[in-house]
Order: structure tokens, then sequence, then C-alpha cells
């Protein structure tokens, strides 16, 4: 279905890394290329393994609504022309997050099980428009994330209604990759968010994140989540990240 879109867009991460050690952090992320790297061999995938599977790429559940939105966005990412040239947009789709640091127990001891079954959170989507579908784009120069989000039937808390706790999930998974890509590796250190209208179930919703601030460690961010057509305010929300050494996680801090 995208390739029919006909557009092509900066990847989130660069496959071919093979190696089985983990990358040196500073290979993690750039903040204006917005790339980090997967290690099909720290996933312990086999290495003529080609590609993951990208969650954010459209799919039979997304609805209209979401659709034209992520085409909106899509349509001002990076074009390859013939010739594999490419041309420049204001915004990059950011590919599904991998967990490519598989090993990164921060000192504390993960049963192989536990290790290879572990899958980020808002990805564990076997059925799919369950739960979460949503796709990222990022704008270096706005210094804005944006995150199109369509919010399944397995999302429910108060009765038709979205819970709290997934919205408060994707707002940290929107502003924490809007971090990540701001300031390399961070943890979220602080989350206030003031909830402001209930979401129906099944609701498509854009999730706006901007950068308030870097001050040493610490990155400042806000976010709204709005519908569809940003006519009505759902949630309002500051968020504080603390940048950490990422062989803290490797070694254990
Ligand atoms: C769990 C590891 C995750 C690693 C992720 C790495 C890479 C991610 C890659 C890609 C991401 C892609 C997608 C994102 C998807 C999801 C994002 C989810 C993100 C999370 O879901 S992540 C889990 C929840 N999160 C935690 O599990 C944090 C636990 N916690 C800690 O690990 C420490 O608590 C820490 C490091 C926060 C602070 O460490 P610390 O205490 O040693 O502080 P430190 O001195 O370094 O602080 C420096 C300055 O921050 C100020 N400061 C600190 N905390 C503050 C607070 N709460 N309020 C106000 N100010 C605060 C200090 O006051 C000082 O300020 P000043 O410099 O002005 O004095």
């Amino acid at each position: 279905m995208a390739r029919s879109l006909g557009r092509v867009c900066l990847g989130f991460h660069r496959l071919g890394a093979l190696s089985s050690a983990p990358p040196p952090p500073s290979l993690l992320t750039s903040s204006r290329s917005v790339r980090t790297i997967f290690a099909p061999a720290i996933l312990g995938l086999p290495s003529f393994f080609s590609k993951p599977r990208d969650f954010s790429l459209p799919n039979s559940s997304w609805g209209s609504e979401m659709m034209r939105l992520y085409k909106h966005y899509n349509s001002q990412c990076e074009v390859e022309m013939e010739g594999g040239e490419k041309q420049e947009g204001p915004w990059q789709r950011l590919p599904s997050y991998n967990r490519f640091l598989k090993y990164a127990t921060g000192g504390v001891y993960l049963s192989k099980i536990i290790q290879s079954k572990a899958r980020l959170f808002t990805r564990n989507n076997r059925d799919t428009g369950a739960t979460f579908e949503y796709v990222l784009f990022f704008n270096s120069e706005e210094q804005k994330c944006v995150a199109i989000f369509q919010a399944g039937h397995l999302l429910e808390g108060p009765p038709g209604h979205v819970h709290g706790g997934a919205i408060a999930t994707m707002i940290d998974t929107v502003v924490g990759a809007h971090a990540n890509i701001v300031s390399g590796p961070v943890v979220t250190a602080n989350l206030n968010i003031n909830y402001r209208r209930p979401i129906p179930l099944g609701s498509t919703l854009v999730i706006e994140s901007s950068l308030i601030k870097k001050e040493g460690k610490k990155v400042f961010i806000t976010c709204k989540v709005t519908s569809s057509d940003g006519s009505k305010l759902h949630t309002d929300t500051t968020a504080l990240f603390v940048s950490i050494n990422i062989s803290h996680l490797l070694l254990g801090s």
C-alpha cells in the first residue's frame, strides 16, 4: 500500500550492521539525519534477514482520517526521484522502533526467554488495528514531532473511551522519540498530563510535540493531543527527559 503512494521517506534505522557487538553510543542517533543502528545479529535474526516489519506503514485497519493525515505528512517527506536522487522535504517519517539494544539489561539478569520475547509495548500488536496504530514524523527545522494515532478497541478505559494510561503511553512514546532524536539516549524523568476531554475509541488523533529547550542533560518538551481536525484539545503535557550514558544500560549502573 505504501508503495502505491509512490514515495520513499528517510530511514530511522540503518540496516546492515551485522556485528554482534552493540553499536557505540555515538552511532545511535544524530539529530539532523535521524538515524539509528539496527543490528539483526543483536536481535538473534539470521544475517540474510533483509528488513524488519515497519509498523508505521499503512495497513488495512487504518481509517480514512488516518490515511488522509498520513498522506498529508508523507507527501512532505523526502522523495526518491528516478535514478536514486533524493529531493528534500521538511518532514521525515520515522519507521517503527526496533530494539537494537536487546541485551541492555542494566545489570539486571533477564532470562533468554524474556529477552527473546521482549517487544516494544506500543508495537505489540498481533491483531491489526486493535491497539496502537501510529506513525511518527519529525521536522528538524521546526523541532517538532507529529504522530498520527488511531486508538483501537482494546485500549478501553471508561466505557467507549481510551484508557488514560494508554494515552500517557502514546504521549511518552512521541515525546520520548522526539527527545531521543534531539539528545540521544534519554529516559523520561517527568511526565505531566492534563486530560481535558475523553477520547472515543476508534478516534484518529494528532499528537504534536515541540522542543522547548535543552539545558545540560535535561530536555524539556511540550505535547498536545488533538482531534484529527484540530478542533478539540484532548490533553496537554509537559515532559522532562534526562540524558543517560548508554553504558549504564549495558554494564549496569
Ligand atoms: C529504561 C532505559 C531506556 C533507555 C532508552 C534509550 C534509548 C531509547 C531509544 C529510542 C527511543 C525510541 C522510542 C521511545 C519510546 C518510548 C519512550 C519511553 C521512555 C521511557 O519510558 S523511559 C522509562 C521510564 N523512566 C525511567 O525509568 C527513568 C528512571 N529514572 C532515572 O533513571 C533517573 O532518575 C534519571 C536518569 C531520570 C535522573 O538521574 P539522577 O537522579 O542521577 O539525576 P541527574 O543528577 O543525572 O539529573 C540531571 C538533572 O535532571 C534533574 N532531574 C532528574 N530527575 C528529575 C525529575 N524527576 N524532576 C525534575 N528534575 C529532575 C536533576 O535535578 C538534574 O538537574 P540539574 O542538572 O539542574 O541539577
